[in-house]
């Protein structure tokens, strides 16, 4: 049986029909479940009754003045709408959670129900915080109702952990008041599958990039997916890595890329500099201010401003940071005008910034509005299949600028470079070719090339050489290749676990094996 009725009762346009449509319901101790009101027809949802006392309603609604006819209908327009709405809510492939202003989940769609393994029958109703108990970074930013995008989830679900994207959208009226959130979640993995696509295509943003060993691949996924967002991303890693140049790809490969990116090094202006800098000064707000000056906000204003060092910034400075951050105004030096400015920030630091927050050295709330999506670039000893190709790559920029003739690489050269511990990272590689070139007086780089400079912490210690002298660089490649996957097989369980360490498909392994006959490796 139906639990409710519907009727379209078509009036008279004119003021107090609806009233009027109400007043039989009352005269007849009948309660309504809803009603639409439109200037020539009232739609009410009330709950089921006998015939009897539905004849008695009709009979009312045909003897009162105005009312043109009544009729049964299938759904007022509202549970059209909402109807609707969950088949959307349903069809988009993430994971959908509203939640009401009492920060009560109302919706909990199909992927969610998927997600989490849970029906939403369960959900429906709970405080959004309970839901998320187990999820302290969550909750942090649920309870501020501000906006992010892309923080990354990891689900538990039948044992196996995934990894999810998550976004909140807040729900304002027209006069910015808050009545409640929607929570997107997307696959991760898929996201990844997508960047990888477009990785295949892409010679743009990451060009000057060198290297495509599994952790630099996975860096390059993780920014291809997340770049298109607003939300701020902070970049870790030891000095000379590359996280400037992997900003300037975040930023290529952003939405604001027509934009400007202004680079701020925080360690290296003094901290009193740091604010005019950043928020500009006006005429005369300091001695020697005879002009004013916009700041790097206002210049990155539908851009993207790149913090590099942010873990050297005062606590005063941090506290100046944070408020642009969370209410997007600034005010010049000696202003007292807020401006509104759109930035999109990123930020960088070789510190360990989470131990500074323990020691009260870093911000709290200023670390969790940065670290909205960390990225961790590696060191390069935790790449040195990169060391050849980085290797070549800087020679031919050397050649070019030092109008050098650099042809050939000798194996004992690379093979040094290899066995380095390197503290300066890509850096201190890129200054040791430099000087190397500038030694070299013929066409092939050698191993006596190499500087041994004992005090700067340059001072390679000579390994027996697993490569013959004068092999092409693509030689080089290949048995550097041969030897990582050997390696890798050989402390693997399988080639699937040994895929799966070395980020690549089983298939390429497989391939792999073939070309350098592998197969005695592995344990399968
Ligand atoms: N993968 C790479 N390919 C080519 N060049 C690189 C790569 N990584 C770093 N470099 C070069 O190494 C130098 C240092 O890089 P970068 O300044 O981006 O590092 P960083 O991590 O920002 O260092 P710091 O923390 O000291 O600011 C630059 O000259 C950069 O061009």
């Amino acid at each position: 049986m139906k639990d409710y009725i519907r009727f379209e009762i078509i009036t008279e346009d004119r003021v107090g029909m609806a009233y009027k449509v109400l007043e039989v319901f009352y005269k007849n101790n009948l309660s309504i479940d809803s009603l639409e009101v439109f200037p020539n027809k009232c739609n009410v949802k009330f709950k089921w009754i006998d015939k009897e006392i539905l004849d008695t309603l009709l009979d009312e609604f045909y003897k009162t003045d105005g009312i043109i006819s009544v009729k049964k209908t299938e759904l007022l327009n509202y549970e059209i709408d909402e109807k609707k709405l969950c088949t959307v809510i349903n069809a988009v492939e993430k994971g959908i959670i509203a939640v009401n202003k009492n920060l009560k989940i109302e919706i909990f769609n199909y992927y969610c129900e998927e997600y989490f393994n849970i029906e939403k029958e369960k959900v429906l109703g709970q405080d959004i915080r309970k839901f998320f108990y187990n999820k302290p970074n969550i909750i942090k930013l649920i309870k501020d109702v501000q906006e992010f995008e892309n923080v990354k989830l990891k689900i538990e679900n039948d044992g196996e952990e995934n990894l999810y994207l998550i976004s909140l959208k807040t729900i304002n009226d027209d006069e910015n008041k808050n009545h409640g959130f929607v929570i997107s979640i997307k696959d991760f993995d898929g996201a990844m599958k997508i960047a990888n696509a477009v990785l295949q295509n892409d010679g743009g943003a990451f060009r000057k990039i060198i290297g495509n060993s599994p952790k630099i691949q996975r860096v390059k996924e993780m920014i291809l997916a997340v770049a298109k967002s607003d939300s701020s991303i902070l970049l870790r890693g030891e000095s000379g890595t590359g996280k400037e140049l992997f900003a300037k790809a975040v930023y290529e490969l952003s939405d604001r890329s027509d934009k400007e990116f202004i680079v701020l090094n925080c360690a290296a202006i003094p901290d009193s500099l740091i604010e005019s800098e950043l928020f500009g000064f006006e005429k005369g707000s300091f001695t020697g201010a005879l002009t004013g000056k916009e700041g790097l906000f206002k210049m990155a204003d539908g851009g993207t401003l790149f913090l590099d060092e942010v873990g050297e910034l005062s606590m005063a400075m941090q506290a100046k940071l944070l408020r642009v951050l969370q209410d997007g105004t600034i005010r010049k030096l000696g202003g007292i005008e807020e401006e509104q400015v759109d930035v999109r920030i990123i930020a960088a630091t070789n510190r360990d910034l989470e131990k500074m927050v323990e020691t009260n050295e870093f911000r709290g709330d200023l670390y969790y509005r940065l670290n909205v999506i960390p990225i961790f670039i590696p060191k390069l000893n935790e790449r040195v299949e990169d060391i050849p190709h980085l290797t070549n790559y800087f020679t031919n920029k050397f050649n070019i600028k030092y109008g050098k003739n650099v042809k050939h690489i000798d194996s004992e050269f690379i093979n040094q470079l290899m066995n380095h511990k390197w503290k300066g990272n890509v850096r201190e590689l890129k200054n040791v070719i430099e000087r190397s070139m500038l030694f070299c007086r013929g066409s092939v780089l050698k191993g006596y090339n190499i500087p041994v400079y004992s005090k700067t912490g340059i001072n390679f210690k000579y390994n027996d050489s697993p490569f013959d002298k004068n092999d092409k660089l693509k030689v080089i490649i290949n048995r550097v290749e041969k030897q990582i996957i050997r390696d890798v097989l050989k402390e693997s369980k399988s080639i699937r676990k040994a895929a799966k360490k070395l980020g690549v498909s089983h298939t390429t392994v497989i391939n792999k094996m073939n070309k350098y006959n592998l197969k005695d490796h592995c344990k399968e």
